[in-house]
């Protein structure tokens, strides 16, 4: 299939929706028409028709039925009556094979196959390759990450597809199953602990005396240099650091500060918090 005959439907239309589909209009990847998509919330379609002139639908089975690769985009709390609504009607009884793709956060492969295959031989089963992305927001300025795993119904073409896509939104990285609760936890939520810091980064400036414009300009454009500075270098975090702390000097002093307040150790602690609850969602469905 070319990349003009892909049809792709979004079930859910909300943060991270958005911001794939917007990524795969702006990187000329896709063309709006060939996006659909699909939320119970008419005031966030009408939104998304103005800003993207995509299709938009309030009905999960016609988005289903139309599109050639889909994307489950709700709540993980919201899965299951998303899936069951869709075998309940038919439809994981597809004759035109089409790619699950889901973003849900924690739910395994296993629990899509235990509702969209039900009563489905394995020819029927082999229609509906069933893949996990963990995507981020800044795919909405085409600098996202993303990690992907397939289930055993996927080919290469279908691996490659989704990557394809995905790579028009940022870096895109194959993992297995078991590392998908890693990958939320990292780049999935990575960017709020980015934003969290930006904010105290903020505050203080302001606290410090600069009007709020000031202080944005002051932190955006220095993590932002750090950012760019970190990756043309090539050099390690920790050289880079070294050499913006001068013995007895500034940075010293704050660093120093952070470490007696294990802030190291509160990133680590978040972090693995962020992957227990990913594996928790999988028990709560
Ligand atoms: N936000 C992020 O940064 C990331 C999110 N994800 C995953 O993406 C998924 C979506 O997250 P996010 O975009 O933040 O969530 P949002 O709440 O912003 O979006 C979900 C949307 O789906 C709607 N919805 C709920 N049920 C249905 C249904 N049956 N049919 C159609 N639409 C429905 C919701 O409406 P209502 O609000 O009324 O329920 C809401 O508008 C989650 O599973 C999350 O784990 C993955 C990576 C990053
Ligand atoms: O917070 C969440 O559960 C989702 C998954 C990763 C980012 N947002």
């Amino acid at each position: 299939m070319s990349a003009s005959d892909v049809r792709i439907g979004f079930i859910g239309a909300g943060n991270m929706a958005e911001a794939m589909a917007g990524a795969l209009i702006s990187s000329g990847k896709m063309q709006s028409r060939q996006l659909t998509l699909c939320d119970i919330r008419e005031d966030r379609l009408s939104y998304l028709k103005t800003q993207y002139n995509v299709h938009t639908s309030t009905s999960a089975a016609e988005t289903f039925e139309t599109a050639s690769t889909v994307v489950l985009a709700v709540k993980p709390q919201g899965m299951r009556a998303l899936l069951e609504e869709l075998r309940n009607k038919g439809l994981h009884r597809s004759v035109q094979r089409k790619q699950i793709i889901t973003i849900a956060a924690g739910l395994p492969l296993s629990f899509y196959e235990g509702i969209l295959y039900e009563g489905l031989d394995e020819t029927s089963a082999a229609r509906l390759p069933i893949m996990r992305v963990m995507p981020n927001t800044p795919a909405l300025v085409l600098a996202g990450m993303s990690g992907l795993c397939g289930n055993a119904h996927t080919t290469p073409s279908d691996m490659d597809l989704a990557e394809a896509l995905l790579s028009s939104m940022g870096d895109v990285l194959r993992v297995t199953e078991a590392q998908m609760d890693g990958v939320t936890a990292v780049s999935g939520s990575g960017p709020a602990y980015f934003f969290y810091f930006v904010e105290a980064m903020v505050k203080t400036a302001e606290k410090m005396g600069f009007q709020s414009g000031e202080a944005n300009r002051l932190a955006l454009a220095t993590l932002n240099g750090a950012a760019k500075l970190l990756l043309d270098s090539g050099e390690e975090p920790a050289d880079l650091r070294r050499k913006v702390t001068s013995p007895g000097g500034t940075t010293e002093a704050a660093i120093n500060e952070m470490k007696a307040r294990n802030v190291a150790e509160g990133i680590q602690e978040g972090m693995l918090a962020a992957a227990r609850r990913s594996r928790e969602l999988s028990e709560l469905i």
